[in-house]
């Protein structure tokens, strides 16, 4: 059964970072419930998950993509681009090396979240701009090539994070909603979709794609294209600038 890492929102999550929105209040007790039901969806598809200890200190440690890349029997810890989440990182570790991965840091001057690094097979495109900066994405492509990845900076201005803006479907192609990718040509195959939130896939298994409820025209489109999108309501997280993907870390081996 393949495993996702996941941590519980902390009571302080109404206070999470925004950078590219306006701020809008966020329900705890609607979040606490969205939460669950994305965790049930991927017990649904047949996943496992492994909880981080939860940090109520940090008010954004729910999104627990950002604190790491996993690729073969590696994970590389990030360095939160935002002092406010440099904290998130420890127990990620800790987690993560109790699950049998070897671990590599990024270290200063390097920044990088994980919600910029977008893995297809062996290419990682890692988004350059707001929260990862260059010595970031170098520390990443010493510690990924050795294993055959061929790690590529793309810029990203418009959205938080490169996976705000693409995701990827299972044969590859690279997902977004065009008026936020700052370089659509920067993806060797690339598809447009209408719904900013239709950008944000999760890639589950056998077709599935775990989505938000806010893009059902994009599910829609998916859906003719053969796949099987698993529908999970996220709002309260989509107002801190979350998406489907920065809540899990998917664990391959
Ligand atoms: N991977 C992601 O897209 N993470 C979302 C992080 C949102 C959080 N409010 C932040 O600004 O860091």
């Amino acid at each position: 059964m393949p495993t996702a890492l996941i941590r519980r929102p902390s009571p302080r999550l109404a206070e999470g970072l925004v950078t590219h929105i306006e701020r809008a209040p966020v329900d705890i007790g609607l979040a606490s419930t969205q939460w669950q039901q994305y965790v049930d969806a991927l017990h649904r598809t047949g996943w496992s998950t492994v909880e981080v200890p939860p940090i109520e200190e940090c008010p954004d440690s729910v999104f627990v993509e950002d604190t790491m890349v996993v690729y073969g029997d590696l994970a590389v810890i990030a360095r939160a681009g935002a002092n406010e989440r440099r904290a998130e990182a420890a127990a990620a570790e800790e987690t993560v090396a109790a699950q049998g991965y070897e671990i590599r840091r990024i270290t200063d001057p390097g920044t990088l979240d994980g919600g910029d690094v977008l893995k297809i097979g062996a290419t990682i495109y890692v988004g350059q701009g707001g929260r990862t900066n260059a010595a970031g994405i170098e520390q990443l492509r010493e510690a990924l090539a050795p294993l055959g990845a061929d790690v590529r900076a793309v810029p990203v201005q418009k959205v938080l994070h490169l996976k705000s803006a693409v995701t990827a479907l299972p044969d590859g192609t690279v997902i977004g909603y065009e008026p936020l990718v700052d370089d659509p040509s920067a993806f060797d195959s690339f598809r447009s979709v209408p719904e900013e939130a239709g950008a944000h896939v999760v890639l589950l298994g056998e077709d599935r794609l775990l989505m938000a409820a806010s893009a059902p025209r994009s599910a829609e489109l998916f859906a003719e294209l053969g796949y099987t999108p698993v529908v999970v309501d996220i709002s309260e997280f989509e107002k801190l600038e979350g998406c489907v993907t920065c809540l899990s870390v998917r664990l391959r081996r």
